[in-house]
């Protein structure tokens, strides 16, 4: 909860979301009493809900969710995406009909999933949503909608445009169950029983772009459970490659973005092999000297998404009696995560994005060590905004801007502090081409070649 005048943050609740890519929605709903308990909302004027984006929540036509909810980080769909790419023509179809090619995560794949595994439950299927979408329609109690941000991560609505693809959604389910309508940025889509108005929500990472106040030559570099590499456009972006997705932020702007499924969990796992908490990995990990001796982490613990690799696992090479130490491993967990992030800057780059400053966020942002190493492995200057959550911050100044009836959300600032370590080009490269080295030799194995992938690098 903030201030609507300046968006200083006057109370703030939450709750856990259980682990797991599968969950029943209602689960959010009572984590939303949970987070707002002891009437954390009673004298607001204004709500949004910003959520994870992609996932699947299917409702039959009493309004029941049909199954649990699959979310964006659930990859049993990657053989029905690949089906709905060779069905469409190739990459390059999908990513001018919707300004992405459809991977695991997005909505459209796991519908056809659905109805390729579970043919009883997709008979039952009467509408289709979108995380943030199910929770905006429980607060408000009416007609379902959703915002060109979150949509364009279906698969099925074209963010150039902001119009649906229904045939898209045919393709891919055999019908066209009924979708949520799409809200214009700022607009009003209902209210609560106490008079706060809602705004229409958005996505996690659109939320984020939002509570930054994202301008150009900004680039994010989240990473909590994924890693996110995102910047705010003019113009809709189209990357057949797939490595970069052309979604649509919550302003009437876009907002290219690369994701990996492997960023602050790789750094749970670093830790919990070393037995340390974070601030001891932090100075494992800088008291390792860069390039950790030789020593490459391909952080891909969870299969990843880009580059798409849904079946790969991590790769540990290099290793030599002089780097087998707790330093040179904490230090190779992060240069890993963060090389894996670095080449989504070049994919960016490759979409035309200029980057003049890097914003480090999400719960890894906080690590001593990955914002050092940061500055010093990414050749644009790094900086880390005070620790909020930017998410949150996004759907506030949404809520506040829907309250204003304005034309534009309003001007907060956003405080945040450069990180010291310069750029080192040379130390950069060196640690670069190693992982890219480990990276497509993995990848390789895999069947898969990269080239063209990030440049080539
Ligand atoms: N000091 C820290 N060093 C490294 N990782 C951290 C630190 N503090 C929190 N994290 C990690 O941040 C993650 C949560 O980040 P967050 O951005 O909230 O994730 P989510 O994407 O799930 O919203 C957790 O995996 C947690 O371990
Ligand atoms: O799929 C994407 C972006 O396309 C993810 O960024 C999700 O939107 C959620 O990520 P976490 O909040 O769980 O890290």
């Amino acid at each position: 909860m903030v201030d609507a005048a300046d968006g200083r943050v006057v109370r703030t609740g939450d709750a856990p979301h259980p682990d797991g890519t599968e969950i029943d929605p209602t689960a959010w709903w009572h984590a939303l009493a949970v987070a707002t308990e002891g009437g954390l909302l009673n004298d607001v004027s204004a709500i949004a809900v910003a959520a994870q984006q992609h996932g699947m929540v299917t409702l039959d036509g009493e309004g029941e969710v049909v199954r649990p909810a699959l979310l964006w980080n659930d990859l049993r769909s990657a053989p029905d995406a690949a089906d709905l790419i060779n069905e469409l023509g190739g990459p390059d179809r999908w990513a001018s009909a919707v300004g992405s090619v459809p991977l695991a995560s997005f909505t459209v794949t796991k519908l056809r999933w659905l109805r390729r595994s579970e043919p009883d439950l997709a008979d039952r299927v009467a509408s289709v949503m979108l995380p943030h979408d199910w929770l905006t329609m429980r607060l408000t109690g009416a007609e379902p909608t959703t915002d060109r941000g979150d949509a364009s991560g279906t698969g099925y609505f074209d963010p150039a445009t902001s119009q649906y693809r229904p045939e898209l959604l045919k393709q891919a389910f055999g019908r066209t169950p009924a979708l949520p309508r799409v809200a214009a940025p700022g607009e009003v889509v209902g209210q609560t029983d106490r008079g706060a108005v809602i705004a229409a929500g958005t996505g996690d990472n659109m939320g984020a772009a939002l509570g930054l106040g994202l301008e150009t030559g900004d680039v994010v570099v989240s990473m909590g459970t994924s890693g996110t590499v995102f910047a705010v456009a003019e113009q809709p972006s189209v990357d057949p490659s797939g490595a970069v997705a052309g979604f649509a932020d919550a302003t009437g702007r876009w907002l290219p973005l690369v994701c990996t499924l492997n960023a602050a969990r790789v750094l749970a796992a670093g830790r919990h092999l070393l037995g340390v908490e974070p601030a001891e990995f932090d100075a494992l990990a800088l008291a390792g000297p860069p390039g950790a001796g030789g020593l490459t982490l391909v952080p891909y613990l969870e299969g990843e998404r880009t580059p798409n690799l849904p079946t790969a696992s991590g790769r540990l090479v290099g290793l030599r009696l002089a780097n087998t130490t707790r330093e040179h491993l904490a230090r190779a967990f992060v240069e890993g995560m963060l090389c894996g992030l670095a080449d989504g800057l070049d994919a960016l780059r490759a979409q035309g994005v200029a980057p003049r400053r890097l914003l480090l966020t999400g719960g890894a942002a906080r690590s001593l060590a990955v914002q050092e190493i940061a500055g010093s492995l990414f050749d644009v200057p790094v900086e880390v905004p005070e620790p909020l959550e930017y998410v949150a911050m996004g759907a506030a100044r949404q809520a506040a801007w829907a309250a204003s009836g304005a034309a534009a959300a309003p001007a907060w600032q956003v405080r945040s502090r450069a990180v010291e370590a310069a750029p080192q080009p040379d130390v950069a490269g060196v640690v670069r081409e190693a992982y890219a080295y480990a990276r497509d030799h993995l990848a390789a194995e895999l069947g898969w070649a990269l080239s063209g992938y990030c440049g080539g690098r």
